[in-house]
């Protein structure tokens, strides 16, 4: 199963995307679930941290303190909230766990069931079939898409924000916890869009300054005509190449589209960017898959 044929892998290299349905169990998937419902009970946010998760540029201009809490989180597990779920105080005006957007960056290496999925044999195989020799394990994000109020994802490509060189090295999985529909916000692509190269990235500013990060070069108005919903069941493992395009529409259903995603990176004959904000730390180094 988690070996690829050579078709799917013809269509992983033509599309820039795959969909592996029945990746994983029922029950791998519930166990992250109630894992993360553990997890978010007991969850501590500091009040200069309540603060709200975009993509938009202008709004990535915030006070130092969220700034800090974003960049420094590649080694930790820590809360990002969709907007208008706080007060001017910090006081949460919905419920907590219906405010999340994601946590992020490294339930993959602090949480024990996140780590045994994330280095399961089966994905191990599924790395292998791809040829990686030596994947690390860079990032990981639980995406919480909730529902009436999950935000939307702007069209993007991964290695924007996960650059290497050469390009082509970082690899998506992102796995549906929940059904994802094409009301509840699945993934759309722009099929072969992985070619041609990054539009921009982001770099990290110098230690201390504001906004914290800032990006070279625009993101082109891609046509909303290219992208291809990508609905896809509870448990499926969608491959995302890390210069394919994609997005996700906001959840305007009454069901959330739960999914863990992580990233990989060939580290043989890889020059991880030293501008990226995501950096190896002391504390994590970032971790071979293949253990
Ligand atoms: O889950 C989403 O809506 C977007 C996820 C994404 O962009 C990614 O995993 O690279
Ligand atoms: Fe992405």
């Amino acid at each position: 199963m988690a070996c690829l044929s050579p078709s799917q892998l013809q269509k992983f290299q033509e599309d820039g995307f795959l969909v592996l349905e029945g990746f994983l169990s029922a029950e791998e998937c519930v166990a992250m679930q109630q894992r993360i419902g553990k997890i978010v009970a007991e969850m501590d946010v500091p009040p200069h941290c309540r603060t709200e998760f975009s993509t938009h540029e202008e709004e990535q201009l915030q006070a130092q303190g969220s700034t800090d809490y974003f960049l420094s989180s590649g080694d930790k597990i820590r809360f990002f909230f969709e907007k208008g779920v706080f007060d001017e105080k910090g006081n949460f005006l919905v419920p907590p766990e219906k405010s999340i957007n994601k946590i992020g960056h490294a339930l993959h290496a602090h949480d024990p069931i996140f780590r045994s999925i994330t280095h399961s044999p089966k994905v191990q195989a599924l790395a292998r079939s791809l040829g990686l020799q030596m994947p690390v394990v860079v990032q990981s994000m639980y995406i919480f898409k909730q529902p009436h109020i999950g935000g939307e994802v702007f069209p993007h490509q991964d290695a924007s924000f996960l650059y290497t060189e050469p390009l082509g090295r970082v690899l998506g999985v992102w796995i549906a916890l929940e059904d994802a529909t094409v009301e509840n916000g699945c993934l759309w692509f722009i099929p072969g869009s992985h070619t041609s190269g990054v539009s921009r990235r982001m770099v990290r500013a110098p230690a201390g300054s504001a906004p914290g990060t800032s990006f070279l070069g625009s993101e082109p108005a891609w046509d909303s005509s290219l992208f291809v919903p990508t609905p896809v069941q509870k448990g499926a493992l969608v491959l995302i190449h890390g210069e394919v395009v994609h997005k996700s529409k906001q959840n305007l259903s009454d069901c959330s589209r739960q999914a863990y995603t992580f990233h990989l990176m060939e580290a043989s004959g890889t020059t991880w960017s030293p501008e990226n904000w995501l950096q190896p730390t002391a504390e994590l180094p970032f971790p071979p898959l293949y253990t």
